[in-house]
């Protein structure tokens, strides 16, 4: 497949921007287009049988306040079909190997294919074979029911009430933000932690007041052979141990999340404690395998159920709709349009919705670890930008944080906001629901106007000098995205589908392999060779001057 700018549509929307795009005013197109709302706006609806609200069904993306006109959303789905979007999700949902650097299918929708299509990788249905994804469904909810009803017993006898998961990236930040997102529907006798970080704190902290005798630890990685995960494991294991003087059985508090059954044995963990999954399924897209086992543990298996039938549904629209009504392929073009042709190098997502909070770092992962690439399907490197900077936080933190740039900054950050309609918490009369949403609406308006300096004159008593410093510029486009009713299971995997499949149009437009991540290897490996040289003689053998003399300062601070 060409290179991006090869394809005719390209070269029109660099002309559309030197024309329109240059000069576009949003407030301009809403006083000129009563209409805009409406015409940029998609809506998305959940069946009732899994959704949070019933009836409340839907989740609205309004992209009205995004540099968008009628012709720009024809030349960028022209984009979109001279790219081979669709021809490229097909052949996702159709198993092939794209995931051209590895070899591999990219089938993570299978994980959450609640709706019965026909699935297979080489030729081999990959729902109903043995280990498949229904047996491990199963497995997944027998175990969690066992453990939440007390059927499942520590070595003496006690339920299991403390669950600690060991694993980093995508066998973290997943089960992270689901849990703390989904906290509502939380086993209120349940104490989770998770462990990720190779920092000895992070483990010391999960045990310092965890009793063995009530602890199930979930080892979960993919490949069982990343460092910070399985040596948080072994040190887990040894905490065990010692604390139940070698009398804790081993196969009654340990699990394993993985894909390789030989390691996870050779760590003392027995098969039939083994949650599988295939390798065709990428750490950051995890979240919907065994690696969810700690959400199906929390909220139970039928809220878990509910949470695949939301991704499911997100899946469904993104597979059958087309490009112009399609919600995940608009949300990537936009972002395809801003950073190569607004150069725009951020992307901020900002859910005004606290058990979010976690949202933004996992969407960090998925995002740039899947479209943080230079080299295109045929080996160049790509002739423009790729995979922006996602970051963000929740608001109304965030107002106090970080807007002031945003609003007054010299920076064009598309920016992405998300409101749930129902509070899961309508304290004091809905009192603080009504200032969270009032918030959302305000400052997509706000940052939309912005404010003249005739109309901060107008205000009054501003000295001449401070009136520039309380312009606000305003023309910042916003996507505003409204749930229904609460945000619930099967809402939340709608939404973290909405942004897989968002990612996904973004690297098919770009011509790269979103599905690989060869970028995280190198600091493994030169991490490996310092390890040894922090137990030997000097300064490390090999390195700059830089590195060589802060492994023998760290030597010497630390006495290690
Ligand atoms: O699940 P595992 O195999 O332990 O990998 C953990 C994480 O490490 C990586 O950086 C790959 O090495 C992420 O892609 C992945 O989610």
């Amino acid at each position: 497949m060409p290179q991006a700018t090869s394809h005719p549509a390209w070269a029109e929307l660099q002309v559309h921007r030197d024309s329109v795009g240059k000069s576009f005013v949003l407030k301009e197109a809403f006083a000129s287009d009563p209409e805009r709302f409406s015409k940029f706006t998609r809506t998305f609806k959940l069946p009732d049988a899994v959704s949070s609200c019933p009836g409340d069904t839907e989740i609205l993306f309004d992209y009205s306040k995004n540099f968008l006109t009628e012709e720009t959303l024809d030349l960028l789905v022209k984009l979109a079909e001279q790219a081979g979007v669709e021809k490229k999700r097909d052949a996702m949902f159709a198993g092939e190997k794209i995931n051209f650097t590895e070899q591999r299918a990219v089938y993570h929708a299978a994980l959450r294919n609640v709706g019965g299509w026909e699935m297979k990788v080489d030729g081999v249905d990959v729902m109903n074979t043995k280990g498949g994804v229904n047996e491990v469904l199963e497995h997944m909810r027998v175990f969690s029911e066992q453990v939440r009803s007390g059927e499942w017993k520590g070595y003496t006898g006690k339920k299991l009430t403390t669950i600690i998961n060991i694993g980093i990236g995508g066998s973290d930040l997943g089960p992270v933000m689901v849990t703390e997102a989904l906290k509502h529907y939380g086993a209120k006798d349940m104490t989770l932690h998770f462990v990720s970080n190779i920092d000895g704190t992070h483990i010391a902290e999960a045990l310092a007041n965890s009793d063995p005798e009530t602890t199930l630890f979930l080892i979960a990685s993919k490949t069982f052979t990343t460092a910070e995960t399985t040596t948080n494991a072994n040190t887990a294991k040894k905490w065990f141990l010692e604390k139940t003087d070698n009398k804790g059985d081993i196969a009654k508090h340990f699990v394993a999340l993985s894909t390789n059954e030989a390691e996870v044995t050779k760590f003392g963990i027995d098969a039939a404690n083994m949650f599988g999954f295939e390798s065709w399924v990428g750490g950051r897209y995890s979240v919907w395998s065994a690696i969810g086992l700690s959400v199906a543990l929390y909220v139970g298996y039928d809220n878990f159920r509910k949470f695949l039938a939301g991704a499911h549904e997100m899946d469904k629209h993104f597979r059958e709709t087309p490009l112009r009504e399609n919600i995940p392929v608009l949300g990537g073009l936009l972002s395809v349009w801003y950073s190569d042709f607004f150069n725009a190098q951020t992307h901020l997502v900002a859910p005004f919705d606290q058990y979010l909070h976690r949202f933004p770092a996992y969407l960090q992962q998925l995002s740039m670890e899947s479209n943080g690439k230079t080299i295109t399907s045929d080996g160049t490197p790509a002739k423009y930008t790729t995979g922006p900077i996602l970051f963000g936080e929740p608001c109304t933190n965030a107002q106090h944080s970080f807007f002031q740039l945003l609003h007054q900054g010299t920076k064009l950050i598309p920016t992405d906001f998300i409101l749930a309609a129902k509070s899961h918490n309508p304290v004091s009369n809905n009192l603080h629901q009504k200032m969270l949403a009032s918030n959302y609406l305000a400052q997509s308006e706000a940052l939309m106007v912005g404010k003249t300096a005739d109309q901060v004159r107008a205000e009054g008593g501003v000295s001449d000098d401070l009136v520039p410093h309380k312009v606000f510029l305003g023309n910042r486009p916003t996507t505003s995205i409204l749930v229904g009713g609460h945000i619930g299971p099967a809402e939340l995997g709608a939404l973290i589908v909405y942004y897989e499949h968002l990612t996904f149009t973004e690297g098919a437009v770009w011509d790269i392999n979103s599905f690989d991540q060869w970028g995280v290897e190198l600091g493994k490996v030169l991490a490996k060779k310092i390890l040894k040289e922090i137990d030997e003689e000097g300064n490390g053998s090999g390195h700059d001057a830089s590195t060589g003399g802060l492994l023998g300062a760290f030597k010497k601070y630390s006495n290690l």
